[in-house]
């Protein structure tokens, strides 16, 4: 706390930059009410004032030109108005917390100390010169996170400036007034983010700009690789630090990058919900979100059934007992490896060679063009033309040639007989054209005729124009076209490609019954354990117009990069959450669908509870690899702020590569294990603790269960004991909601709560090596309290944990 006299000289600048924020917003407030009323005004007025004549040429071009000028006069006032609305709202959320740190900084070779005041944006008096708020996002300001008092210096476009800080404070403002001030000696104060985690949780995300750590600051200014990678302990800040990038790069590169020109790819639809108020909290347009899965369903959704991750999930998590379940684990492994990635790039190229499938053109029951045609024609062009274009002119081939079949098809013998149901509508339709027609027609038999005239000669076919027939043939054409269409719109959609045959080729190969793993054709990788196996399945489930999850992504990519990537060149910043869970080929994916982006993949590989997984940082990391080491940048993240002392201390001992995590240093009550005697007893003992945590005003209770049957099944039990408003939050819930939650942990990837309850806990449940990650996810998710349930014995992975780490109880009898 700092002296009195000083709170109230801090008390008095507030109020006076607050009074000088509201002369800004009582200054702009009419214009904005008046410009919302001219822009409603000319939009109204807008086909008033345009008088459009088409009675000449000249008045027609008039009329053009004053629509276009009017349409660009109201983009400009629109866009004008936009820009002005947005200052409003920056400058009305500075009036509510216009700072939260000042640095007072005396740079090399200067006689005094500037004071710095830093908030959500800029504020510059009035008379232009003088920052009365500097935006947290301005060089100057990475002082505040970066440094402690003492010796100090920041980047700027220009260089390096040095000096000395001689003061760092930090503010809690509200309703103008401070509430608390704290110097601080350390990078940023403890006591303000002591304070800041020691709140509770929220159903949405909170921005941290007053509280960025010299750690995260680094993730969010790096602006150089291409590729940054951030490896981070759970609770370490990783999402947060992620939405603060995305808005400094969309202040540092203002002049360049929009925020449509930004993706955040998400764990899952409700995770875009809990995000979506951090851009918009910190005066940003949101960027773009989405899963890939949602990317998938838009790409191949209309031509399979796709199997999500989480339907994946369960099966992985549920089905063991199934005779194909061992191959099937060895399918999702395989299909999601480097290995699978660089047999794939093979086999792309050895199709320029010999193995392309292609798909015959039919039409009423009649072939076409043959596969084989097709085959002979691709394998004849130029041996140097990439697939992609040999594809392209094949493709343009076949055109000309529906074309050209669709004309001699006009005289078939359904044409005739179509002849016969043309209805009046049709009729009408080709009067209307021949009429047209006739226009020209009239013309040019009168320019004839007149030069006839002229020449003094008679014209041969003078008189000879026959209607009927001629409206004949305009309907058979138009028949044949109709008939037509759909087999063109394929060609240009490149369905006689068969790409279902040649992902299918892909596992045709067999695999010896002695060996489980032998070489594949090129030598180079060697194949997966139950190999065959995991070929019967996917043709299997391809022949059944479905696909796999596994198998979703790779056939995406063996269609893209045969018929040629369709990329989206606009995107600049790429931002992956949850990186551990994408596969090589995902990444490989995201490199060429985004050619002129940076990315930006966060994850912790000690969460990685899909059979699928990427280590994000390793020497075997495909990611490293996507740009290469010297465009990348990889961070560590190691403190974890969401979860007290006590809980870390806890989850570390779970996971061996946990152990170098260091909690912030934030008290709380030690994990309690609560042991039953039965499944009854166990819901019994879940219902009364969570009474118990709502009693003490938890209001953020997340009931964790291993898979959706679980949840469902917690749910009855629990709601059979009186619990109210329990909301089970399945794959299709939109968004979290505030309250107590019971969900699988892979939908509580990336979120916390107060109080987490492991609901089931017992050996019986978690006790396969594979589930370790799963066990640690769920309990990482608990910032102030965690409780796991189990009957007789816990699960083995807490064996490690030492008594002290944990408190036991058994139920009372
Ligand atoms: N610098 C900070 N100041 C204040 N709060 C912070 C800071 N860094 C992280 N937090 C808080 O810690 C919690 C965890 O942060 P976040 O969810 O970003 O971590 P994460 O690394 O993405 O976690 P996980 O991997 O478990 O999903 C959040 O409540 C966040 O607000």
């Amino acid at each position: 706390m700092i002296e009195a006299r000083e709170w109230e000289q801090e008390q008095e600048r507030l109020s006076e930059v607050s009074a000088k924020l509201e002369d800004r917003i009582g200054e702009i407030e009419p214009e904005i009410e008046g410009l919302n009323e001219q822009a409603v005004d000319i939009r109204r007025k807008f086909w008033e004032e345009v008088s459009v004549s088409t009675s000449t040429n000249e008045d027609f071009e008039e009329s053009v030109y004053s629509i276009e000028q009017q349409e660009a006069l109201l983009s400009e006032r629109e866009r004008s108005h936009q820009n002005k609305v947005r200052k409003y709202h920056k400058l009305k959320r500075l009036s509510e917390s216009p700072y939260f740190g000042r640095i007072d900084f005396r740079e090399d070779g200067t006689g005094f100390a500037e004071s710095v005041y830093i908030g959500v944006s800029s504020f510059v008096d009035n008379d232009g010169l003088e920052f009365l708020i500097y935006d947290w996002r301005t060089p100057i300001a990475s002082l505040y996170y970066d440094h402690s008092p003492g010796r100090a210096d920041y980047e700027t476009p220009n260089g390096s400036i040095s000096g000395k800080m001689e003061l760092k404070r930090q503010y809690q403002i509200r309703d103008r007034q401070i509430l608390n001030v704290f110097d601080t000696s350390d990078t940023i104060g403890d006591e303000l983010l002591q304070q800041v985690l020691g709140g509770a949780a929220d159903n949405r995300m909170k921005s941290i700009v007053a509280t960025i750590q010299k750690e995260q600051n680094a993730i969010i200014r790096e602006d150089k690789s291409r590729m940054v990678i951030v490896q981070g302990a759970a609770g370490s800040g990783k999402t947060s630090a992620a939405l603060q990038r995305v808005a400094y790069l969309l202040y540092s590169q203002r002049d360049r990058l929009r925020a449509d020109q930004v993706v955040l790819f998400s764990p899952n639809p409700m995770f875009n919900g809990y995000v979506s108020t951090v851009l918009p909290e910190l005066g940003e347009e949101n960027m773009k979100q989405t899963t890939f899965q949602e990317y998938l369903e838009r790409r191949l959704g209309q031509a399979f059934a796709l199997e999500d991750p989480f339907d994946q999930m369960e099966y992985v998590l549920s089905q063991s007992s199934d005779p194909g379940y061992e191959a099937r684990l060895s399918g999702i492994r395989y299909k999601a490896s480097s290995g699978f990635l660089q047999e794939m790039q093979r086999y792309v190229e050895g199709l320029e060679r010999g193995g392309m499938k292609f798909r015959a053109l039919t039409f009423r029951g009649r072939e076409l063009v043959s596969a084989e045609r097709m085959r002979e024609l691709f394998y004849g062009y130029n041996a140097s033309l990439r697939t992609a274009n040999r594809l392209a002119k094949l493709q343009e081939w076949l055109l000309a040639e529906v074309k050209r079949l669709e004309r001699e098809e006009r005289y078939a013998k359904w044409v005739d007989e179509g002849l016969n149901y043309i209805d009046t509508e049709q009729y009408e339709e080709a009067y209307g054209e021949l009429h047209q027609e006739r226009h020209v027609f009239e013309f040019s038999e009168q320019y004839a005729a007149a030069r006839a005239r002229l020449n003094g000669t008679r014209r041969l076919d003078e008189g000879d124009f026959d209607f009927s027939e001629r409206q004949e043939a305009w309907l058979r054409k138009d028949l044949a076209r109709e008939a037509f269409e759909p087999l063109k719109r394929g060609v240009k959609r490149m369905t006689f490609v068969d790409v279902t045959a040649l992902y299918m080729q892909l596992f045709d190969q067999e695999q010896s019954p002695e060996s489980d793993r032998v070489s594949s054709e090129a030598g180079a990788s060697a194949l997966p354990p139950c190999w065959n196996e995991i070929g019967r399945q996917t043709r299997a489930k391809l022949e059944r117009g479905e696909l796999y999850c596994e198998d979703a992504t790779p056939y995406l990519y063996l269609k893209e990069m045969v018929e040629g990537l369709r990329s989206s060149s606009d995107i600049r910043q790429v931002f992956v959450d949850e990186g551990q869970d994408y596969s090589a080929f995902q990444y490989a994916f995201f490199k060429k669908m985004f050619p002129s982006a940076r990315m930006t993949v966060l994850g912790d590989f000690s969460q990685a509870i899909f059979t699928q997984s990427t280590e994000l940082s390793g020497p075997d990391s495909p990611l490293v690899h996507l740009y290469g080491a010297a465009d990348t940048r990889v961070f560590r993240l190691n403190r974890s702020y969401r979860s007290t002392r006590e809980i870390v201390g806890f989850t570390k001992a779970l996971l061996p590569e946990a152990a170098d995590i260091e909690p912030f240093d934030r008290e709380g009550a030690k994990p309690l294990l609560i042991g039953a005697e039965s499944p009854k007893q166990k819901a019994e003992l879940i219902a009364a603790h969570l009474k118990q945590l709502q009693a003490e005003g938890f209001d953020s209770i997340g009931i964790v269960t291993r898979t959706a049957a679980e949840a469902r099944e917690a749910l009855e039990q629990l709601a059979a004991l009186g619990c109210q408003d329990l909301k089970e939050i399945t794959k299709t819930t939109p968004e979290f909601k505030k309250g107590t939650l019971i969900l699988p942990v892979y939908l509580a990837k990336g979120v916390e709560f107060d109080a987490v309850l492991i609901y089931d806990a017992s050996a019986n449940a978690y006790n396969r090596e594979s589930e370790r990650k799963l066990f640690y996810t769920a309990c990482t998710r608990a910032m102030h309290r965690l409780t796991l349930f189990c009957i007789a014995d816990p699960t083995p992975f807490i064996d490690n944990a030492d008594l002290s780490l944990y408190d036991s109880a058994a139920a009372a009898q």
